[in-house]
């Protein structure tokens, strides 16, 4: 198995994140490899005695923090979460605008975000970037009726679309039963109003791009981790 280079930093900075957690809170926990490095640290320090409510936002996140004996509840019982932190594929400089789903968790990622008092994004910082887009597709997911048609629409918006496959080469299902279409759309400098113009067309569920969610970043670099905010 192919040893992941960033594994080190998305440690450091899932570490830094776990200790924003306070007692009495409810947490989004986020899902992808950075974000199981958060949850990794908050199992230990729950086993130290932390206390609080983890909301996932996958079937993946649910089972690790399960495993870790994370009191976890339904999103439906608790709609106001007081903080969540998740991980991303892309970060925009500036307005921290995110591109999120290349590990398929973006509908309940975003649903869970939009619900949150504050949103703490995660990451090592090979992820920031100028404009979105510029290394990552948006990721959209699909209704499986008709995705040929909406597939179609994407691409009239100028997208390069590339349905999303698993190893075994059929189509990748989301946890909500949807299918991922993979959107090349190039840098973006108007990534709010693709996001409105993606989310238009009909037989899409939800789009990865999270704009005006997160409010500060955590980024694990070689000098250790820093915080940047919007703006900055
Ligand atoms: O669907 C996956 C999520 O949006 C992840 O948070 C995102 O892909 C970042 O994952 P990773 O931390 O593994 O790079």
């Amino acid at each position: 198995m192919n040893e992941d280079p960033a594994a080190g930093l998305k440690r450091d900075v899932g570490e830094a994140a776990a200790r924003l957690v306070e007692d009495g809170m409810v947490v989004g926990l986020g899902t992808g490899s950075t974000a199981n490095f958060l949850i990794d640290a908050l199992g230990r320090r729950w086993a130290e005695g932390l206390r609080f409510t983890g909301i996932p936002t996958s079937i993946r996140s649910e089972e690790r923090a399960r495993k870790l004996g994370i009191a976890l509840s339904d999103f439906g019982r608790h709609p106001e979460i007081d903080l969540t932190i998740d991980g991303a594929d892309e970060i925009e400089e500036g307005t921290l605008n995110l591109v999120k789903g290349l590990g398929g968790a973006l509908l309940r990622e975003k649903i869970v975000a939009a619900n949150s008092r504050r949103m703490v994004v995660i990451a090592d910082d090979s992820k920031l970037v100028r404009h979105l887009g510029s290394k990552a597709p948006v990721p959209v997911e699909v209704t499986p009726f008709g995705w040929e048609a909406t597939s179609h629409r994407l691409g009239a918006i100028g997208a390069r679309v590339q349905p999303r496959r698993d190893p075994k080469g059929d189509f990748f299902v989301t946890d909500g039963g949807n299918l991922i279409l993979d959107c090349v759309f190039g840098p973006m400098e108007d990534a709010p109003q693709r996001e409105r113009a993606i989310r238009d067309i009909v037989g899409v569920v939800e789009c990865g791009l999270f704009i005006g969610r997160a409010e500060i970043a955590l980024l694990a670099g070689p000098n250790g981790v820093h915080t940047v905010g919007r703006g900055t």
